[in-house]
């Protein structure tokens, strides 16, 4: 057994190892007799092991991880290390295996999910993009056919009959983003034949902590085809005249705006004497609360970039454009208004599921990232989730050096440009992480002025990504990179071929630098985990000033230091005030993933009330059973006139129709509630209150609501000319067409829970 397994048993808090430990002998004494075996032979090993259920008992286990490191060794070329086999293990248990950036996370997970599938279960290996579940799937391949499990994967491209089939796979890798469409359009199905997800078993999750805590908020929204919004160009017009401090003043968070009373007096005079609080007409004010929000807090280029006359929204976490995301509809209109291009079609939402809710339908859940610890009490709050600890397989001697505070951003762009140039010279390759793509583009200019050429990622596709990321480590490199992009690609020393290792190593390995410090520390280690990976030399430093978002938001105090002549600070207590804020920016951020849980339970639960009742529809004719009561009469001499069979088709038609209409109605009013208690004035009360004051009453009677509908336009039913039954005559039309979207950071609820978070900070600054 290796010495760094047995460093490293039991970190507090942590998934004890020891049980997996004590079996690495027994794996590894079983390897002479696996090589002798031929690959026929070593598949029937692998094989016979599905010959007993879940969970796997101590000797099975051995097997398994005996014959997958002999398998991966003959399909890869690759044998996996003890401690990937310790992640496997975990994997198995149902923990979040927490495993360095470059351990082989990958073959890891591979080799858990062969063993699950091995068992009978079914497994989704969610990806953090398309780009890395074709490439891990395809990836992984021979070694699951070694194994005698069969592997696919689904991308945006594939087509429904694809996804049926790939979904069929006992492993099926997707995005969590297709994944999350697909069981949104399931959920639409007018015929069980129509479903592409099966029941969900086992998801194993990559990138489990971007995953599960800093995406799991983030609604994935099915719509379908509607009115398109106005554009509000008059508004538009307005607030663009309206001056900072004197019209409106923002928060300190850059998350809410709010009209001065001399604002409110300039708005209401430009359009002509309005009263803007006037409450017969409640219509002005929100219409100004979103040209407001579109002009001042969402910025081009930062938040959306403008390409070929459209809006496209960049995703902040991942610093990327996003394609298929857009705002809530009156706020897109309004970014739409303010850049002065053409309205966008918009749609009806028909439904939408968090990444959370997605997550826990799988009754086991599991999955691995390089950084999990940091979040381990969200895990076991939100996803009954532990973290397995698992030690590196070489110790990591990366050399994290102290942050470089600076006065002021100037002073952190000069030093960290000054610093770029003088390693650059010894040829060591430099990877610098930024905030967001604007930040990139400027720092690439910078750099390119100062006669350093640098290759920036910004917003190219996943695999472009990719391609550019793998040669961050080649010699004299220097790469800018928001901290997201290309993740999950190896970044290897001397390029991806390796050609020039030697001299790299020599010069000291890739430099990790962070143009600021993240929202969170775990987005921090990311950026630090580039470097160093798989016991190479390397190191990594974060330049910070009091200007940066972070900082300048969430610090107490940002005067008062003392500065060198460069502006650099070096007193420890202003360094440590960098990682204050950071804590307090991650526990805002926590407060709002509480909060966000909070509201979608309660919709949840109603969801799941509709979703049963269309589950009974589907399979068990629910609705033709009902019709045959309702509307006795139609009911009776339809089925005389087309046949039982085609009258059941349409009761169905017309049951799950209502039944889907009235969610889609459903769904709008909860959507209008949530934002109208934002833009109304809040007052004291818990809006959380609010909205279930009101949502729960607005459910009662929904499904009985929907039969009375469904049986009014059944009654209303005739025979087409071609001899069936025309449901659309009624007016039961599936939407045209639908599309998907993400909504990151949705605007409303941030500023609203926002907004709680602050009523509650003064109700404990008060008591
Ligand atoms: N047992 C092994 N022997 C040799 N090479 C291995 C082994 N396991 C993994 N590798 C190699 O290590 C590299 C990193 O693997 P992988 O991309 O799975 O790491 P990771 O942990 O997922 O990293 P990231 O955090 O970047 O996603 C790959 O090039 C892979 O081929």
């Amino acid at each position: 057994m290796a010495e760094s397994v047995r460093r490293l048993l039991g970190k507090p808090g942590a998934v004890d190892l020891r049980p997996y430990t004590k079996l690495l002998e027994s794996i590894e004494a079983r390897e002479p007799e696996l090589r002798e075996l031929t690959d026929a032979e070593l598949s029937e090993k692998a094989i016979e092991l599905g010959n007993a259920e879940l969970p796997y008992e101590s000797t099975d286990l051995v097997e398994l991880c005996a014959t997958g490191r002999e398998a991966a060794r003959r399909a890869l070329g690759e044998r996996p290390f003890d401690v990937q086999l310790l992640g496997v293990m975990a994997l198995l248990d149902g923990h979040i295996a927490e495993m360095a950036t470059g351990e082989g996370k990958t073959l890891s997970g591979a080799l858990a999910a062969a063993g699950f599938a091995l068992r009978g279960k079914r497994v989704h290996i969610l990806s953090v993009n398309d780009y890395l579940a074709r490439r891990d799937a395809e990836w992984m391949r021979p070694l699951y056919e070694f194994m005698g499990v069969t592997v696919s994967w689904i991308g945006e491209e594939s087509t429904r009959e694809e996804r049926k089939t790939a979904y069929g796979a006992e492993i099926a890798y997707a995005s969590v983003s297709e994944l999350g469409f697909d069981v949104l359009r399931d959920r639409m199905a007018t015929h069980e034949d129509e479903r592409v997800v099966p029941e969900p078993e086992i998801a194993l999750i990559d990138e489990a902590d971007s995953v599960l805590v800093d995406e799991a908020r983030v609604p994935l929204v099915l719509a379908g085809a509607a009115e398109s919004t106005e554009a509000d160009l008059e508004m538009a017009e307005i607030v663009r005249t309206l001056k900072p401090g004197a019209h409106y003043e923002v928060d300190e968070e850059g998350r809410n705006v709010q009209l001065t009373d001399a604002g409110i007096d300039a708005v209401e005079e430009k359009l002509g004497d309005v009263d803007l609080y006037d409450e017969n007409d409640t219509s002005v004010l929100p219409r100004v609360n979103l040209a407001l929000h579109a002009h001042v807090l969402l910025q081009r280029d930062v938040h959306y970039v403008v390409r070929d006359g459209v809006v496209r929204l960049i995703n902040e976490s991942r610093g990327r454009i996003a394609l298929l995301q857009r705002w809530p509809d009156g706020l897109q209109a309004a970014v739409e208004a303010k850049e002065r291009v053409d309205v966008s079609e918009t749609g009806e939402v028909l439904d939408s599921i968090t990444v959370q809710s997605l997550v826990v339908r799988y009754p086991t859940r599991c999955g691995m990232t390089g950084t999990a610890m940091a979040v381990a009490d969200q895990l076991r709050e939100f996803y009954e989730l532990e973290v397995a600890v698992i030690p590196p397989n070489k110790p990591n001697i990366r050399v994290d050096e102290k942050n470089r505070l600076y006065a002021t951003r100037e002073e952190k762009e000069d030093a960290l440009v000054a610093e770029v140039a003088s390693v650059h010279e010894s040829g060591r390759p430099i990877l610098i992480g930024t905030q967001d793509v604007s930040e990139s583009e400027l720092l690439a200019k910078r750099l390119a002025e100062e006669g350093l050429e640098c290759v920036v990622l910004n917003a190219k596709n996943d695999a472009d990504e990719a391609a550019i990321i793998a040669e961050a480590g080649t010699y004299g490199a220097i790469t800018v990179s928001t901290q997201m992009a290309g993740r999950g690609t190896d970044i290897r020393l001397g390029g991806s071929e390796m050609g020039d290792r030697d001299r790299v190593v020599e010069a000291g390995g890739l430099y990790v630098m962070g143009f600021g410090r993240y929202p969170s520390s775990r987005l921090d280690d990311q950026l630090r985990g580039r470097a160093g990976r798989q016991g190479d030399p390397g190191s990594s430093i974060f330049f910070v000033s009091l200007d940066d978002d972070l900082v300048a938001n969430h610090a107490p105090e940002t005067r008062g230091y003392t500065a060198e002549a460069d502006g650099e600070i070096t007193d420890p207590a202003w360094r440590g005030m960098v990682d204050h804020a950071q804590r307090v920016a991650e526990s805002q951020i926590l407060d709002i993933h509480r909060n966000t849980w909070r509201y979608n339970q309660l919709i949840d639960v109603q969801r799941s009330v509709v979703l049963e009742q269309r589950e009974e529809v589907l399979r068990n004719e629910l609705g033709d059973r009902q019709l045959a009561v309702d509307c006795a009469a139609t009911h009776a001499e339809l089925v005389e006139e087309v046949g039982a069979e085609e009258v059941a088709r349409a009761a169905r038609l017309v049951t799950l129709y209502y039944l889907d209409r009235g969610w889609t109605e459903h769904n709008a009013f909860l959507a209008e509630l949530r934002e109208g208690i934002h833009l109304r004035f809040l007052g004291r009360r818990d809006p959380l209150d609010e909205f279930n004051r009101d949502a729960v009453p607005a459910f009662k009677g929904f499904l009985d609501e929907a039969r009375v509908r469904a049986a009014e336009a059944f009654s209303e039913l005739e025979v087409g000319e071609d001899g069936n039954i025309d449901v659309t005559s009624v007016g039961v039309k599936r939407p045209s067409m639908t599309w998907t979207y993400m909504v990151h950071d949705h605007p409303f609820s941030s500023a609203l829970e926002n907004m709680v978070g602050k009523l509650k900070g003064r109700a404990r600054a008060g008591g």
